[in-house]
């Protein structure tokens, strides 16, 4: 009665594999390592260093720890490199989940839980965004991401599985006890980005983008606590384990902040006024993303314990100087 965890030594998996640990759930951890760290997981969860894309190691995992359901963190994140590289992010987020679903299905895996995002709606033209708008996603990103919707919707139809795709909108902080939290090598989230620029490892930031039809000429976002994330994956693995049926399902608060909200944020918690360009917008940018996120707490009872957004930048900031302790400790 193991789960397997792919992508687990990065952002959002190690904490939910810190979730599944802190339940009393059994752990095995598969991770390539092309962006997350051994450390980063948890103590307590078995690691097999290896391609969520190779079928044969993952049969072979599921066998030699009992394995009964798979949550499938594992891909490539980074909306404009999937532009650049739009077969690339095709292969290791769509060919790859593709091998990852095989293995499951010959292996008689009969819960199914996928890392999806907001970026599979595109730029929808009102907020806040349902699960059942249309799909139109603007991103070979977005696409990848759709696509392993749609293999999961259509084999769970033909095979003894039932699955949850979560489609999270914008994940931020950190474990609040600091064990884990966002290493990614190349950054690009505000409020990471905020963060580092706020304790010294970024001189400046740039805000992309003034000229938007909202309040303050600025994006606007829903960003959710990790934490709270993390925890609707075990609420989402209890669901299916009573035999809920398959769905997907937003994460998000209902409720969006500017990028100048968020930079404000964490100059207020971090006390720190730090320097603020104005650039250019960044190329598919959606002007404003707000889940709808009634559905999450309707099915799978899911209350946040999170949702207010100076605490997410305040475990952000933390985490941020914990890494930067960590590095001084490491050189
Ligand atoms: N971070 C966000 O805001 C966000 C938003 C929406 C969706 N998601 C999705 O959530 C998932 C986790 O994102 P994250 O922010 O934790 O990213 P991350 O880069 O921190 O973690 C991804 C992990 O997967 C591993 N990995 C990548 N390809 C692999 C492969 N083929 N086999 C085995 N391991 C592989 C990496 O080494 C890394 O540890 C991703 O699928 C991402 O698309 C993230
Ligand atoms: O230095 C920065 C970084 C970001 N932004 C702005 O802040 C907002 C949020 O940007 P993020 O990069 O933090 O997040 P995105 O909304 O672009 O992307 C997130 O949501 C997407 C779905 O919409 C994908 O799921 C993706 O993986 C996830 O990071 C955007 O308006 C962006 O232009 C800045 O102004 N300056």
């Amino acid at each position: 009665m193991t789960v397997l965890v792919t992508g687990g030594a990065g952002y959002i998996g190690s904490h939910a594999a810190l979730a599944l640990l802190d339940g009393g759930r059994d752990v095995v951890v598969l991770d390539n390592l092309t962006q997350g760290h051994r450390w980063a997981v948890p103590a307590g969860a078995a690691f097999v260093e290896g391609d969520c894309g190779d079928e044969d190691l993952v049969r072979r995992i599921i066998d030699e720890h009992d394995v009964t359901a798979i949550m499938h963190f594992a891909g490539s994140i980074i909306v404009p490199d999937s532009v650049i590289y739009p077969l690339e992010y095709y292969r290791n987020n769509t060919v790859n989940s593709r091998a990852l679903l095989q293995a499951a299905v010959d292996s008689g895996i009969r819960h199914f839980i996928f890392s999806s995002t907001a970026g599979v709606y595109g730029e929808p033209n009102a907020t806040p965004i349902n699960e059942d708008f249309a799909l139109k996603p603007i991103s070979p990103y977005g696409t990848s991401k759709m696509m392993t919707e749609k293999m999961l919707a259509d084999a769970a139809i033909a095979h003894d599985f039932n699955y949850v795709a979560l489609r999270y909108f914008n994940v931020a902080g950190a474990d609040p006890k600091g064990r884990a939290g966002q290493t990614s090598r190349k950054a690009t989230h505000l409020i990471k980005i905020a963060s580092q620029t706020a304790t010294g490892v970024r001189p400046q930031m740039a805000i992309y983008g003034e000229d938007y039809q909202t309040p303050d000429g600025t994006c606007i976002r829903d960003y959710i606590h990790v934490s709270d994330l993390a925890n609707a994956h075990v609420l989402a693995l209890e669901y299916l384990e009573r035999g809920g049926e398959s769905d997907v399902m937003n994460c998000g608060y209902g409720r969006g902040f500017s990028v100048r909200e968020v930079i404000g944020a964490v100059k207020k918690v971090s006390g720190v006024d730090f320097s603020v360009d104005l650039a250019e917008r960044r190329p598919g940018d959606p002007q404003s993303l707000v889940a709808g996120a009634d559905r999450i707490r309707e099915k799978l009872g899911w209350v946040p314990v999170h949702d207010d957004l100076e605490v997410i930048v305040r475990h952000a900031l933390d985490w941020e100087q914990s890494l930067k302790t960590r590095e001084v400790n490491a050189a």
